[in-house]
This record gives C-alpha cells, sequence and structure tokens, in this order.
C-alpha cells in the first residue's frame, strides 16, 4: 500500500463509525441535510460579511464557529448522529441569535430567529420528550437576554442607516429560510403520500401488486370488453426451497421470480402476489391459445434462468393454470376455475401448464365454490 491510501486509512480510522438511520427516520435526514448547507450559505453570505462591515469581532467570531460547527453537525447527521448533528446546530443557531440581542437589543429582528430555532426544533427527529426540553429552554433563554437588553446598544452607537439595514437584512434572511425550510416540508409530505399510496396496492417483498389491488385489475378487466386471461402462478416444491436454504433465501428467490416474469409479460399486463408464493398475471388482448403460448413462455424463462448462489445455482420451476375471461360469469368462477387447473397441472407431475379441464375434473366443485359451501354448512350448523 502507498503512502496516500495508508493515510487515508488512518484518516478513517480516526473518524467516527458510521450508523445508519433506521428507515423511518430517513425522510428528516433529506430535509435537515439541505437546511445544513442552507445555515452554512446564510452564515457566509450573511452573517460573516455583516459583523465583519460592523467591526464587530465577538459575532464575526460566533458566525465563523457557526460555520465551521454546522459543517460537522452535517457530518454527524450524514454517519447516522442525528440527534448530535441537530443538536450542534441549533446550540449555534441559539447562541448566535442570544449574543445578537445581548449586543443589539431587541427590535432589530434578531429575536425571529427564535421562531426558526423552534421550527427546525420540531422538524428534527428529536425525542418529543427533547423537543420540548429545547423549546422550553430556549424560550427562557431568550426571554432572560430581551428582558435584560442593555439601554445603549452598539447600534445605538453606531446610528444612521444601520439599525434599519441590520433589520431588513434580519427580516429578509428569517423569511427566506422560512420560505425554503416550509418548501421543503411540503415536498416531503408529497413523497410521503405517493410511498403510502404505493404501500397501499404493492406487495412489499417483490413490489408487484398485492392481493387486492390485483383483485381490483381483475375486476376492472371483466367490466372492459376486451377480451383477457388469467394465469395463476405457483412455484414448485417451494417449501424445499425454504427448508434447504432459509426463509431470507426464498425471499429473494421470490423476488427472482418475479423479475423473469416481469421480463418476459408486456408492460401493459399486471402481475400480482396472491398470497405466499402464488402470483396472479393478468394478460390484457389475449386469446385462449395465445395465453397458453405466454404462461409456456413464462415458465419455460423462469426454468432455464437460474438464480445465482455462493454455493451453486438454484433452479425454479412453475405450475400454471390458465382460464379466460370467456369461462366464466364472475371474478370469483375465473379464479377457481385457474386455481383448478393449477392444481391439476400439479398433479400431472408439476412444472407443466394447464388450461382446460380433463374429464377427471369435470365434476370437481371450483375451489372457491367449496370453501362457500363450507361456511354455508357452518352457519346452519351453528343456527341449527
Ligand atoms: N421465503 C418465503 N416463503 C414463503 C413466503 N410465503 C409463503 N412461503 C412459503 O411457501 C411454502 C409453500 O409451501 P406449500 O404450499 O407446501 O407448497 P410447495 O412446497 O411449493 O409445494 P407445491 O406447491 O405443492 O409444489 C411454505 O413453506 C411457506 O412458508 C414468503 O413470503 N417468503
Amino acid at each position: 500500500m502507498n503512502g496516500k491510501f495508508r493515510n487515508l486509512g488512518s484518516w478513517r480510522a480516526l473518524s467516527l463509525p458510521a450508523c445508519p438511520l433506521p428507515a423511518d427516520r430517513q425522510r428528516y435526514f433529506y430535509t435537515l441535510s439541505q437546511l445544513y448547507l442552507i445555515a452554512a450559505v446564510v452564515y457566509l453570505f450573511d452573517f460573516i460579511p455583516m459583523f465583519w462591515l460592523l467591526s464587530d469581532t465577538r459575532l464575526f467570531i460566533i458566525s465563523v464557529t457557526g460555520l465551521g460547527m454546522t459543517v460537522v453537525a452535517r457530518e454527524l447527521h450524514r454517519r447516522g448522529h442525528m440527534g448530535a448533528g441537530v443538536s450542534l446546530m441549533l446550540s449555534m443557531m441559539t447562541a448566535h441569535m442570544l449574543a445578537s440581542i445581548g449586543t443589539y437589543g431587541s427590535g432589530l429582528g434578531f429575536e425571529l430567529y427564535f421562531a426558526l430555532i423552534l421550527l427546525v426544533t420540531y422538524i428534527s427527529a428529536l425525542r418529543q420528550i427533547a423537543k420540548l426540553g429545547v423549546s422550553l429552554a430556549v424560550m427562557g433563554l431568550t426571554t432572560y437576554q430581551l428582558m435584560g437588553t442593555p439601554e445603549v446598544t452598539l447600534v445605538d452607537r453606531l446610528g444612521g442607516w444601520a439599525p434599519q439595514v441590520l433589520l431588513i437584512a434580519n427580516l429578509a434572511t428569517v423569511g427566506v429560510l422560512f420560505a425554503v425550510i416550509l418548501r421543503r416540508l411540503e415536498g416531503v409530505s408529497q413523497r410521503l403520500e405517493i410511498s403510502y399510496r404505493r404501500q397501499a396496492h404493492h406487495d412489499a417483498l417483490t413490489g408487484v401488486f398485492n392481493r387486492r389491488a390485483v383483485l381490483h385489475e381483475i375486476e376492472l378487466a371483466l367490466d372492459n370488453a376486451r377480451p383477457f386471461a388469467l394465469l395463476m402462478i405457483d412455484i414448485d416444491h417451494f417449501k424445499t426451497i425454504n427448508d434447504r436454504y432459509g426463509h431470507k433465501l426464498g425471499d429473494r428467490a421470490l423476488c427472482h421470480l418475479v423479475e423473469c416474469l416481469r421480463v418476459s409479460l408486456r408492460d401493459e399486463d399486471t402481475l400480482g402476489r396472491y398470497g405466499g408464493e402464488e402470483f396472479i398475471a393478468v394478460l390484457h388482448g389475449k386469446s385462449h391459445g395465445e395465453a397458453l403460448c405466454a404462461a409456456e413462455r413464462l415458465a419455460s424463462a423462469v426454468r432455464e434462468t437460474s438464480y445465482a448462489l455462493e454455493s451453486g445455482a438454484l433452479n425454479m420451476t412453475l405450475s400454471i393454470g390458465v382460464a379466460v375471461d370467456g369461462e366464466a360469469q364472475d371474478i370469483d368462477n375465473l379464479i377457481a376455475l385457474a386455481d383448478r387447473r393449477l392444481y391439476q397441472a400439479k398433479r400431472d407431475g408439476r412444472d407443466r401448464v394447464c388450461g382446460t379441464d380433463t374429464p377427471a375434473m369435470q365434476g370437481e366443485i371450483p375451489v372457491v365454490l367449496d370453501r362457500a359451501a363450507e361456511q354455508m354448512r357452518a352457519v346452519f350448523e351453528r343456527a341449527s
């Protein structure tokens, strides 16, 4: 290893360990990480030049320190120490505000930063109790400082245009900061809404439609005059995969399967998880014969695309039951028909497609109707 990389290694060893944020707190990171940048810009282009022009050495030094601390706070936050990062930034903001009020007195807009500190506190990921503590402490300190404002402030001594310029600069800074922060929060709520809507319709593991959403799609397709085919897809011997490789790998295998299916389906087709290792594909505009060909294509795509493991490769096969809309009057009967054909494919030896009823199946009661009959029987038994 050359010297340059050795140095990099020792710097890494000195730096704080990264501690990933929990998923439910990630959303705060992006809003707040932009706040650090905004704070740095305000220090750099507003406070530092302003106090330098006013020859105010004390507030100039506080502003330069504030800039440095903001960079440190951002880095702490980036490494997952969110509470420490936000607390550091809030402490600097509070120190800055109190020192400014102490020097220039009230009425020049420095007290408005109090509202900004509260806003940052409440959008931060601090605990509720910490938020309450911080806001009470900042409120107490601000009140104390405002009540103890010196009679003759530095501005009185400066006179001239300085007080007006300071007031305008503070009003503009607080106004812009409020607008930027609130705009960012609006973006966060929009992103959350999109994500909640997505969660309501999609399966968390594989990302395809969930059971409710895919059933809704079938209802819509039935209402539509255009023909469609329903494929009931089930992985063969999936329990063995779970038992041999563990549930986590089983989950990854499900995602691999979905990828294979997605690649083989058209954009207009719908894929949903019906439950466990059972999926439904709705193929719009397909006749019975076309749907059987499509199902064969899906089955061979999965069969031929092995899932790479550290210790080799995992090969999966599918059994598929196919039914088309014209074969049943409603959604329950259509699903029951595809389900029955799926189980016929299983009975015939798996790794195959079944799209017609064999003579042995003719007398069978569809699974859904069978379940309904069982429920009715239970109701009658309870009533009698
Ligand atoms: N890893 C994982 N396993 C699941 C999930 N949902 C269901 N399973 C498993 O899927 C397996 C389904 O097993 P069975 O219904 O007996 O079917 P099979 O072993 O695939 O056998 P056949 O369908 O008859 O070919 C069970 O072991 C379930 O635990 C999941 O989300 N992740």
